[in-house]
């Protein structure tokens, strides 16, 4: 039988179709799918790539195929940087997996647990206000304080205090800070592995002492999280007063009770799970604070309407708390608008197929590997009227969300291997929101134009930091 391919854009021979990804990935499948359609072969290296970029393509490998679709590609950074695969983001589909998700879904990021966190939020954003407040009239950098946000957040929630410049390191080495080892992780998640496409080019990765890296890299956070496991478990061991379990904690007690049933929960698997919440859940929260300021500075009448929303709520309480935020319909459209213009991981995580399967007519192989472009497909004038428009009010009386059941608003993936962290996320992110809304008018700083180009990465910042000059409001 003939087998009948998606449309491939021509190819070089070696290198396949990679001289035609620039550093912009997202955009530049963006621009080959609108020559060769929303569902694409490519070719990197000789390995075959399918790239999807519309809703309906979106929806047959997510939804109708995703068991087929579940599985993530290998790549020997990712492996060297997640215990071998041990974490739930990177590890194989199967059973192993499985319990790995279902610690995240059903354990750290349950609706329980996240509400048991509502005052590390309140605090930590308040936190936030506080150092915008001590600037004055001098100009705050946003990008930084949102970062700061986000990290010590997570850092309370999942190793129970802040770490910043302390921590980290290895022995008889300067002792780098936790910090400055994620921004370096974060940097290797965005190198491009050769080797992972044409096996004989993995030397250029030893040779150019990125693998190197990756180990360093590996070694210094393993030692770090090595550390603070250590100490939950010394306190546990002394048995201090009732405290509210971070995910170190809740970890440790699913290690005993997995042992005690003759199952242990490998001491790797519980620092993979660690990694996961930092490596998945910084960044991204940060980068969708960061664009969501970023466009409401760019669009004066959509910021007065959210304050307008915001106020008028905190009138009768003159603090915005966890329990306003349902009487914002706005705010809610303004982060949604927010994620379908600037998904922080514009090409979600890689997926890989298990079996030969059909998908929108098109034969594909086992053993593909697969590209979903959440940004094209909030690009696509056939789902959203006016899509290069920032319009929040789109959102207001539609039922489109981004949970992973809409296929035109997908940042945060959806089927079973969609991000358990949404909830997560939003919690933060719109409690900061409302806040700043609340309690600042913001302007560019004087002769300054708003800069929105986006930086180099797997999640897509603001390349330039926001810069603003914040001024209380006597509301
Ligand atoms: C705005 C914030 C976030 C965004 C945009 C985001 C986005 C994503 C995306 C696109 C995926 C891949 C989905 C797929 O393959 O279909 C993912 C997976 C994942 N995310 Fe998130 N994420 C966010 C926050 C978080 C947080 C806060 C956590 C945890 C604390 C988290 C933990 C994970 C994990 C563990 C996975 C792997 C799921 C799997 O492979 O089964 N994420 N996320």
């Amino acid at each position: 039988t003939t087998t009948r391919p998606p449309p491939s854009p021509p190819k070089l021979p070696i290198i396949g179709n990679l001289h035609q990804i620039g550093p912009f990935a997202h955009r530049s499948l963006h621009s080959l799918s609108q020559t060769h359609g929303p569902l694409m072969l490519l070719h990197f290296a000789s390995a075959p790539v399918l790239v999807a970029s519309s809703a309906a393509a979106a929806r047959e490998i997510m939804k109708t195929h995703d068991l087929i679709f579940s599985n993530r590609p290998k790549s020997t950074i990712m492996g060297k940087l997640f215990y071998a695969y041990k974490d739930a983001v990177t590890s194989p589909y199967g059973e192993y997996w499985r319990q790995m998700k279902s610690i995240f879904v059903l354990q750290l990021l349950s609706n329980k647990r996240i509400q048991s966190f509502r005052h590390v939020r309140e605090e930590e954003t308040s936190n936030m206000m506080e150092k915008i407040r001590s600037t004055g009239s001098d100009a705050v950098n946003l990008s930084e304080l949102i970062v700061e946000l986000t990290g010590d957040v997570v850092c309370r929630v999942a190793l129970g205090r802040k770490y910043g410049t302390v921590g980290g390191g290895g022995e008889g080495r300067r002792r780098r800070g936790f910090k400055e080892v994620l921004g370096e992780f974060d940097e290797l998640l965005g190198v491009l592995d050769i080797g992972d496409f044409v096996p004989w080019l993995k030397w250029v990765n030893r040779v150019n002492g990125v693998y190197g890296r990756a180990e360093r890299v590996a070694k210094e956070l393993d030692d770090f999280f090595e550390s603070v496991v250590e100490e939950h478990a010394d306190r546990d061991r002394k048995g201090g007063g009732e405290r509210e379990q971070d995910f170190v904690d809740v970890l440790l007690e699913i290690q005993r009770e997995s042992a005690a049933a003759g199952n242990p929960l490998h001491s790797d698997s519980v620092k993979a799970l660690i990694l996961n919440a930092f490596a998945a859940g910084t960044d991204t929260t940060s980068t969708a604070l960061e664009w969501a300021m970023t466009e409401l500075l760019k669009h004066p009448q959509v910021m007065k309407k959210l304050q307008a929303e915001v106020r008028g709520i905190a009138q009768t309480n003159q603090r915005i708390t966890e329990d306003d935020l349902d009487q914002m319909p706005y705010l809610k459209a303004v982060i949604k608008e927010t994620l379908r213009l600037h998904p922080p991981i514009p090409l979600l995580v890689p997926r890989e197929s298990t079996k030969d399967v059909q998908v929108m007519g098109y034969d594909i192989a086992a053993g593909t590997r697969v590209i979903v472009n959440a940004w094209s497909i909030g690009q696509d004038p056939s789902s959203w009227d006016e899509p290069e428009e920032f319009r929040p009010e789109r959102f207001l009386n539609s039922s489109i969300d981004f949970r992973g059941h809409d296929f035109e608003l997908i940042p945060f993936g959806a089927g079973r291997r969609g991000c358990p962290g949404i909830q997560f996320g939003a919690a933060v992110n719109e409690l900061a929101l409302a806040k700043l809304a609340h309690k600042f008018d913001f302007a560019l700083l004087d002769g300054v134009d708003l800069d929105v180009s986006e930086g180099a990465g797997v999640t897509i910042h603001k390349k330039f930091p926001l810069l603003v000059v914040a001024t209380p409001c006597s509301c």
